[in-house]
C-alpha cells in the first residue's frame, strides 16, 4: 500500500550518538538506534540524564559531540515543549486550526478536524475557552493537538503527562499511540512509568549512561522489529 511504503521511507538513525557540554561529564555516549512510525519511542532515565538534551538533538538544535544523527523522509518535525505558549485571548480551538488553515486547509474543514483532534486530548470541552483560562495539564495537551495537526513526520514531546492525573495521562498516551500509527516517529521524554510503559521502543539513558547493558535500548516483545535493540556504552 501507499501509505505502507510512506512509513518504510522515514527512519531515523542514532549512530555512536553521545553528548557532554564542555567542562562537563557525558551525558551519554555510544547510543545506536533506529526509529521508525508505528511505534512510540521513550526517552527515559532520571532528571539530568539528558533526556531533553537528546530531543534537542533530535530536533537539530544541538550538534551532539560524537556520532551521528541520519533523518530519512522527515521534512517537518514538531516539538512539544514541557511550558505551553499561546496567545491568551485566543480560543484552543483557534489554535489547533492554524496549523490545518496554514496548510490550506478551508475554515469549515480545519475547524472539523481540529476539534475531532482536541476531543482525542479529552479537550472538547475546552475548545472555546480562551487559552489564558486553561490549566496547565489542558494547554500542554493543547500543544499535542496542535502539534499533531501540523502533521509532522518526527514528533517531539518533552513529558506530555507530567501535570496530568492517570487518566486522561491514558488518554493522551493512546492518542499518541495513533498517531505513530498513522505514520509520524514520536519520541517521549518521560519520568512517567505510565508512559514509559505505553512506549514500544525504550531508550534508557541510565542504563546506557551507567552500564554497558544491551537493552539500553529495548521494544516491547510484543513489538519487537527486526534491527533494534543495539548495545549501549557507558558514558562515565
Ligand atoms: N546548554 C547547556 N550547557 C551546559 N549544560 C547543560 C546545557 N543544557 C543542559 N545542560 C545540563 O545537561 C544535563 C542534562 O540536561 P537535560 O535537560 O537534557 O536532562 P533531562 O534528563 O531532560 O532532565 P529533566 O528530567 O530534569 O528534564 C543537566 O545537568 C543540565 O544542567
Amino acid at each position: 500500500m501507499a501509505q505502507d511504503r510512506e512509513h518504510d521511507r522515514k527512519l531515523v538513525t542514532g549512530s555512536r550518538l553521545g553528548h557532554r557540554f564542555p567542562g562537563t561529564a557525558h551525558l551519554f555516549s555510544g547510543l545506536d538506534f533506529e526509529l521508525r512510525p508505528g511505534r512510540i519511542v521513550g526517552l527515559c532515565g532520571p532528571s539530568g540524564s539528558g533526556k531533553s538534551t537528546l530531543l534537542s538533538i533530535l530536533a537539530g538544535w544541538v550538534t551532539p559531540t560524537e556520532g551521528r544523527v541520519e533523518m530519512t523522509g522527515i521534512a517537518r518535525t514538531g516539538w512539544v515543549f514541557q511550558n505551553p505558549y499561546g496567545v491568551p485571548g485566543r480560543t484552543a480551538l483557534d489554535h489547533v486550526c492554524l496549523p490545518l488553515l496554514a496548510r490550506g486547509e478551508t475554515r469549515a474543514r480545519a475547524q472539523r478536524r481540529a476539534l475531532a483532534v482536541l476531543a482525542s486530548f479529552n479537550l472538547a470541552r475546552a475548545a472555546n475557552q480562551p487559552f489564558r483560562e486553561l490549566s496547565g495539564g489542558e494547554a500542554q495537551r493543547l500543544m499535542l493537538a496542535r502539534a499533531v495537526c501540523s502533521e509532522p513526520d518526527l514528533l517531539l514531546v518533552d513529558e506530555p503527562t507530567a501535570q496530568l492525573d492517570i487518566v486522561t495521562a491514558a488518554t493522551v498516551n493512546e492518542t499518541l499511540g495513533a498517531v505513530a500509527q498513522d505514520g509520524t516517529i514520536v519520541v517521549i521524554a518521560t519520568h512517567d512509568p505510565q508512559t514509559r510503559a505505553a512506549c514500544t521502543q525504550v531508550i534508557d539513558l541510565a542504563t546506557a549512561a551507567l552500564h554497558d547493558r544491551p537493552d539500553a535500548l529495548h521494544d516491547r516483545p510484543d513489538v519487537r522489529a527486526d534491527g533494534d535493540g543495539v548495545p549501549a556504552r557507558p558514558g562515565r
